[in-house]
């Protein structure tokens, strides 16, 4: 037959970027984005640098995305996840941007699950 099956194992990462782009857009127009769409002040914010090794935002992905440092959709959920943790680890569950975080995140996971169902 013309098309031969292709071995079941590694997923298809050829949609990957456009998975992405979609996913960013959708984060970055969510109206609690607001505390993760720029780079948090480590000069202006007491205890930051110290306490989050690995800070991260929607605009320094989006930059990552547009000078294609994204191999795939993975590299890609894990600078994502690590807003949330950073979130997470600086403020308390039961704030105004803590609870942005747990509600970003929870978006995110739906999102992407949707998206990846997509034939
Ligand atoms: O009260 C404040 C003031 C500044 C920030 C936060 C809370 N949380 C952010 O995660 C980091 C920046």
């Amino acid at each position: 037959p013309v098309f031969v099956k292709r071995a079941k194992t590694a997923r298809d990462n050829n949609r990957d970027l456009g998975l992405c782009r979609v996913l960013l857009a959708e984060l970055e127009r969510h109206q609690d984005a607001w505390p993760f769409l720029t780079p948090v002040s480590q000069k202006s914010v007491p205890g930051y640098r110290k306490v989050i090794k690995k800070p991260m935002d929607f605009s320094t992905i989006r930059e990552k995305l547009v000078n294609s440092q994204y191999q795939n959709l993975e590299t890609f959920i894990i600078d994502v996840n690590l807003v949330y943790d950073n979130c997470e680890k600086f403020n308390e569950d039961n704030s105004e941007i803590g609870r942005a975080g747990h509600n970003m995140r929870k978006f995110f996971e739906k999102r992407w699950t949707e998206l990846l169902k997509q034939t």
